[in-house]
């Protein structure tokens, strides 16, 4: 995990212009009253918080039985089914516009198939001891205890295909469970669509320092953790602490228009994301200061709020990136000021279902720099595929 000593050591080693940080808003709480998705957001941040607190549980107490390998050979623990369970019940039981409505969609990554079977009972029964407990220690729901097959039910609650008519909540339970697996950083990723464009996102992220992660981050001795950031169409994005002991505060990208004054955040596993690729843009660029690399949509967070001013990734040949990676991310920057536009410099389509269809990888920068970083991943792109050309005819 970066940490504070990591932060500091980077203000000392590389010279960083300064950058907009959180600047106050005003504004306590909910972005802006103005917002027409003032109550999705409130419900969403009501979600998030408590699939936030399973999540911590757990990590504390994280044993091996409670991780799965999925058919894709990727982690689940009981955290991601837990977490997906909660924010499925709190939507359907909170959300006053579902409500009204009658219906309720969401596009979630887990499934309950794995625990309707004999050898999936144990997990399920630890899902649901979990699930109560976080409800009970909340305390805010009143006297109620989830069955087994409530939890199962909450769990598919996301199995919706999404597309571009109507709304659809978007959700990654835990986001970078390689990173929680380990200890480090993760996220509770929840996002509104509606008609295929991307209107409320909130990250919650338990472990992410209070105090900026960038290079030019202030030396501080303050070593709190848990951030949660929260975005809606047209009213910007907050943030606060997740334990209530700082007041929400309006969040902006950098400013910084010069490239090599410019840090850039990637993924932390070197199979996500192709480090070598991004090594060379950041050369093209000019960037001094070394990668800021941390799991999961922390890092949209981060950049959000100014700590680095740059991300990127580009994920090896063959992956297809998921709407839940992205939805809540992407407009916690874009509502910070900040664009994220695929290796074309298209924005990401959210309408296509529970895919993203795109052009070779995924880039997020402020105004300023679009230009530049489009221009440098294109370069960096080109002479890779002319390096594999030459490795493939000197093979003839
Ligand atoms: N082989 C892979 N390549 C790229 N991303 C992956 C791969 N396997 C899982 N992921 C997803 O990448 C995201 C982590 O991103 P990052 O590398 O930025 O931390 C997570 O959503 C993770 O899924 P999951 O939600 O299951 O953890
Ligand atoms: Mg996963
Ligand atoms: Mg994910
Ligand atoms: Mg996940």
């Amino acid at each position: 995990m970066v940490n504070e000593n990591t932060a500091q050591e980077g203000a000392l080693k590389f010279a960083v212009a300064p950058n907009s940080k959180m600047r106050s808003s005003g504004h306590e709480g909910v972005p802006s009253s103005a917002s027409s998705y003032k109550d999705d957001l409130a419900v969403a941040i009501r979600a998030v918080n408590l699939a936030s607190q399973l999540c911590q549980a757990v990590q504390r107490n994280l044993l091996s039985k409670e991780t799965q390998s999925k058919a894709d050979k990727s982690p689940v623990t009981v955290a991601d089914y837990g977490s997906q369970a909660l924010v499925s019940w709190v939507l359907q039981r909170e959300s006053p516009v579902d409500r009204a409505a009658g219906s309720f969609s969401m596009v979630a990554e887990e499934d309950s198939e794995d625990l309707r079977t004999e050898d999936g009972l144990p997990m399920l029964e630890r899902i649901t001891q979990l699930v109560n407990e976080t409800i009970a220690a909340d305390g805010t729901f009143g006297p109620v205890t989830l069955s087994k097959d409530d939890v199962l039910t909450a769990i598919d609650g996301g199995s919706s295909p999404g597309g571009p008519e109507g709304r659809h909540w978007v959700l990654d339970p835990i986001d970078g469970t390689r990173g929680f697996v380990r200890g480090d950083q993760y996220a509770v990723a929840l996002g509104l669509l509606e008609n295929g464009e991307v209107v409320v996102g909130v990250l919650g992220c338990p472990n992410l320092p209070l105090a900026s992660i960038g290079p030019n981050g202030p030396v501080s001795s303050d070593n709190s953790v848990g951030c949660l950031f929260a975005a809606s169409k047209g009213a910007g994005t907050i943030t606060h602490a997740m334990d209530g002991s700082r007041p929400a505060q309006r969040v902006f990208v950098s400013e910084v228009s010069d490239s090599k004054w410019a840090a850039f955040c990637e993924s932390y596993e070197a199979a996500h994301s192709r480090q070598d690729l991004t090594a060379n843009i950041a050369r093209i660029l000019g960037v001094s200061a070394p990668p800021i690399r941390i799991d999961s949509q922390c890092k949209y967070g981060a950049m959000a709020r100014g700590d680095a001013v740059i991300y990127l990734r580009f994920p090896h040949a063959g992956y297809r990136e998921k709407i839940w990676d992205h939805a809540a991310g992407s407009i916690v920057i874009t509502e910070a000021g900040g664009e994220v536009f695929d290796a074309a410099g298209k924005p990401l389509d959210f309408s296509k279902g529970r895919f993203l269809d795109l052009e070779h990888g995924i880039i997020a920068t402020n105004s300023h720099l679009k230009d530049a970083v489009l221009a440098a991943v294109q370069t960096a792109i080109k002479e890779q595929q002319n390096v594999t050309k030459g490795e493939s005819s000197s093979h003839l």
